[in-house]
């Protein structure tokens, strides 16, 4: 291990140093341009080294036991792949989002589940780094840059995934204490979470606007009145912490509400922005590997006296494949850039998060196809690619949640140009 570990941290500085140096030409870049800088060209090579040789080899033991990836978190923090938006001023590296995304994929490349289990907890500091303030940034980025610490985002409730607004928790005000009750479910890292960001309703007036009625909280792990459920068993991505979560009148002081109270909504939303380009990303990885094991093994399996990828069938489904992953990936890294320029991101956000997620089902099936009887069977990477690459399609926002939100800016800015 000793060699590796020079070699990331030498990396890391190296890429760190080039970060520095370039991060002032590549910001004033105008025009297109599709190619890496050498600092992200540096990342990703750090990013896919690590996955390859601490993610990839480990990738079907951590699916079949459903296991946490302690080990791998704790790596991947000292080499500093993990919270990676995290400002430098709180002690981060301070990437950009494209840096992230690059990370993102090489790590599912590897194994989505291991990927999503080590990133979600970018999810939950989102809203802090976006909405937090000096201290709470201080306090709570902090501490996942001294340790390697996950976070959780708790949003979704048992009836409340696709619609945030109709969630049910509460929060009341009680002098300087907020008290908090509800039940949120499909958490990931619920259940090994050092803090949680939890969306609650503070206003039950129902005629408040959707704007208004929520606030974000930050609550501190083993704070009495949290009962945590028990893991949740899923068809794929198997190595994430997925449970429900029960308030029970949690004290949480005031100084814990993020932002304004009535921010919330807004907060989650944002939040969105900023993490759909990470889970497309990783979605994307997943998509490349289908291909590139699909690929290899038309080379190697012979029929009718000659490899399958000779058989036109076979070679037009890689093509398909091929088509898909280079597009998902322009428009994830896309949203990734737009928001790097300081734009507005949420319709490519959503554009790619939906698109790279079907590219990545298409591609984990068409995978399985291509290895036949052997691509239904577990001694074969692809059937675990068709179980990991399902919920992409799900969290984060449904596929149909984004071609809502896709069709609204449509229809938003043709009234615009109307007006
Ligand atoms: C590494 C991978 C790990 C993955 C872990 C998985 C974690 C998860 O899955 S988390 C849960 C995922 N859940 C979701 O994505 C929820 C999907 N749903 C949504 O996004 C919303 O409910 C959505 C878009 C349908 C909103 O609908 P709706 O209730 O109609 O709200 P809407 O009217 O659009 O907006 C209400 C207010 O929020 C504002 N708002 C909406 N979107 C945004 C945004 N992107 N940015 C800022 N403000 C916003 C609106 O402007 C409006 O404010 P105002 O009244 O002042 O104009």
């Amino acid at each position: 291990m000793a060699p590796l570990k020079y070699l990331l941290n030498s990396s890391v500085r190296v890429f760190q140093s080039y970060t520095r140096c370039l991060s002032s030409a590549v910001r004033q870049t105008t025009g297109l341009c599709f190619e890496l800088n050498e600092s992200q060209r540096a990342l990703q090579e750090l990013a896919r080294k690590f996955a390859r040789e601490e993610i990839l080899p480990k990738a079907a033991y951590y699916d079949q036991t459903g296991e946490y990836p302690w080990d791998i978190l704790k790596k991947a923090h000292e080499i500093g792949l993990l919270n990676g938006y995290i400002p430098e001023k709180y002690g981060g590296p301070g990437l950009n989002m494209l840096d992230v995304c690059l990370i993102c994929e090489e790590m599912a490349y590897a194994c989505a589940g291991i990927q999503a289990a080590l990133y979600v907890s970018n999810v939950g500091q989102m809203p802090v780094i976006l909405f937090g303030n000096e201290e709470q940034k201080k306090k709570y980025l902090g501490r996942l840059i001294d340790e390697p610490l996950t976070v959780a985002y708790c949003v979704t409730e048992p009836e409340t995934g696709s619609d945030v607004a109709a969630l049910k928790t509460s929060a009341v005000k009680k002098g300087d204490e907020w008290i908090l009750n509800g039940r949120k479910m499909w958490i990931t890292n619920a259940g090994i979470a050092d803090w949680y960001f939890v969306l609650a309703r503070t206003d039950p007036n129902p005629k408040t606007p959707t704007s208004k009625a929520f606030t974000g909280f930050l609550v501190e792990k083993g704070s009495s009145g949290i009962i945590i459920g028990r893991k949740e068993l899923n068809m794929g991505q198997r190595a994430s912490d997925t449970r429900g979560i029960t308030f029970e009148d949690v004290r949480i002081p005031k100084e814990n509400v993020l932002s304004r109270e009535g921010d919330g909504f807004k907060i989650a939303m944002s939040t969105f922005d900023v993490t759909r380009p990470m889970v497309g990303a990783g979605a994307v990885g997943l998509a490349q590997r289908a291909l590139d094991e699909a690929t290899k093994y038309a080379l190697q399996r012979k029929t009718f006296g000659i490899p399958i990828a000779s058989h036109q069938g076979v070679a037009f489904i890689l093509a398909d494949m091929s088509i898909g992953v280079e597009t998902a990936r322009l428009v994830v890294q896309k949203s990734a850039w737009e928001l790097d320029q300081g734009k507005k991101n949420t319709l490519t956000a959503s554009i790619g998060k939906a698109y790279a997620s079907d590219v990545a089902n298409k591609c984990a099936t068409e995978a399985v196809q291509i290895f036949g009887g052997n691509g239904y069977n577990s001694e074969y990477p692809v059937e675990k690619l068709m179980r990991d690459a399902k919920i992409y399609q799900i969290y984060e926002g449904t596929t149909q949640i984004q071609k809502v939100i896709i069709s609204r800016h449509l229809v938003n800015a043709a009234k615009e140009q109307r007006a």
